[in-house]
């Protein structure tokens, strides 16, 4: 030893401990990484972020390597140290001072300052280390794959299976809504909001955006057809659905565009058998349909209208694209009956008048209220559930957090109910 000078053995105890700094770091850099810009970058063909990406593959071998690496030099930084340490102090004295000295030179200047560096910029220490971590990976292959298989083995007698653990990167619903969420600035306000309402259509199904039977505008071809043209000239929608009698002998649907053909000014060579040759099939869908599923549906089969059938095959509604769409990127408002008279209007002390056929969700939404969306899917349906029976007066009374009032009725449903919400007063 006495023959290699202290110049040197300082010199290499030094390397060593840059050595054993890019280890740590790159450890602490390489897991830090942020696995969905990673994948970005990939797709951008980013040499270090490819290079990167496919040493993180397998973690166990990235961290075999390392770890190797990492603990063969400081092993190395205790020997030379000790070497240094001899040629100044007595046998004793190097046992005592050698470990503290190194121990505390290591953490600061091989793991918490680089570890910390990493932590804050892991894409500036992972990309570069990969490329010297790739080539040592291949040079320390056979070591790692022991190392590998010793570790495995143990785990097992432990009852953990390493190999079939992998870590899985495979974003969740909920996660992905949180990482939405929280992307804060990056994501304008709009298009946050569109993400987010992308994510929650799975929770919504046909029947929660349906326009339920009794508001549907549709021809019926058992009346007469001077009724027919009526209703032909004055409704603002474009499709029609057209049955006969009842809608649930639906025969198809009536594009008005179609309609302007063979209707021109003369009733008398409209006929009903003319408006059902001009009919395209009605498309019938369940209403239990998840509305994502309903969406690619529309575009397989092109359609924009489809008649909601339920489990017994009764007609409950039609749905249109835009409603769906709509649940996506908000109000297009191109339905003017709906602008003409709204659903919801507030009233003295935090009332609300409600339109019974108002859907929960709607309400909900609009007053970012809590009204259970489980059972019944309007207002009229909530109350009736409530009361068990259709009421034959204006009663009022209290579901959890909120007061109805009964404002008008028919014999068979609640038109219209005033609505507080209690707040919850301490
Ligand atoms: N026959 C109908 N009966 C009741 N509501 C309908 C009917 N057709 C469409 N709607 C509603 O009117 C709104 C506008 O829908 P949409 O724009 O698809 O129909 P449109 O205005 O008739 O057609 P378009 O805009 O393509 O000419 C939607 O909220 C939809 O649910
Ligand atoms: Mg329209």
């Amino acid at each position: 030893m006495d023959a290699v000078s202290t110049q040197l053995l300082v010199v290499i105890l030094v390397g060593l401990i840059i050595c054993s700094a890019f280890f740590s770091s790159s450890e602490t850099g390489m897991l830090s990484l942020n696995r969905y810009r990673l994948r970005h970058l990939v797709k951008k063909e980013h040499k270090g972020a490819t290079l990167a990406s496919n040493l993180l593959a397998r973690p166990e071998r990235l961290i075999g390597v390392i770890l190797i690496g990492n603990n063969l030099v400081n092993i190395l930084i205790a020997m030379v140290g000790t070497a240094i340490a001899e040629r100044y102090l007595s046998e004793w004295a190097v046992i005592v001072v050698a470990p503290i000295a190194l121990t505390l030179i290591l953490l600061v200047f091989a793991e918490v300052t680089p570890k910390s560096i990493a932590a804050i910029f892991p894409e500036r220490i992972a990309f570069p280390a990969s490329y010297v971590l790739q080539p040592l990976l291949l040079l320390l292959y056979p070591f790692v794959l022991v190392v590998n298989a010793i570790s495995n083995g143990l785990a097992r007698l432990a009852g953990i299976d390493l190999a079939k653990a992998k870590l899985s990167d495979h974003l969740r619903p909920e996660e992905l809504r949180t990482v939405v969420d929280e992307a804060g600035e990056l994501i304008p306000d709009h298009h946050q909001g569109m993400l987010l309402n992308v994510l929650d259509l799975e929770k919504a199904t046909v029947e929660d955006i349906m326009i339920p039977r009794n508001e549907v505008i549709g021809i019926d071809l058992d009346d007469d057809i001077e009724d027919i043209m009526e209703l032909i000239r004055s409704t603002e929608y474009t499709r029609l659905p057209v049955f006969e009698g009842d809608i649930n002998n639906v025969v198809g649907v009536l594009h008005l565009r179609n309609a302007a053909r063979f209707i021109q000014g003369d009733n008398s060579t409209v006929t009903h058998d003319s408006i059902r040759e001009h009919c395209s099939e009605p498309y019938f869908i369940p209403e239990s349909t998840p509305l994502p599923t309903q969406l690619m549906n529309f575009q397989q089969q092109k359609r924009r209208t489809a008649i909601v059938v339920d489990e017994y095959g009764e007609v409950q509604g039609i749905a249109t694209l835009v409603d769906l769409l709509e649940e996506i990127v908000g109000d297009f408002s191109t339905d003017t009956a709906e602008d003409s008279e709204p659903d919801i209007t507030e009233c003295e002390d935090d009332w609300f008048l409600i339109d019974g056929s108002t859907s929960i969700r709607d309400i909900n939404r609009q007053l970012g209220w809590t009204l259970s969306t489980d059972g019944p899917k309007t207002l009229n349906g909530i109350i009736v559930e409530y009361l068990e029976s259709i009421p034959d007066a204006l009663v009022s009374f209290e579901v959890g957090n909120y007061r109805f009032e009964i404002v008008e009725l028919t014999e068979t449903r609640i038109e219209k109910a005033k609505v507080l919400e209690i707040s919850l007063q301490a």
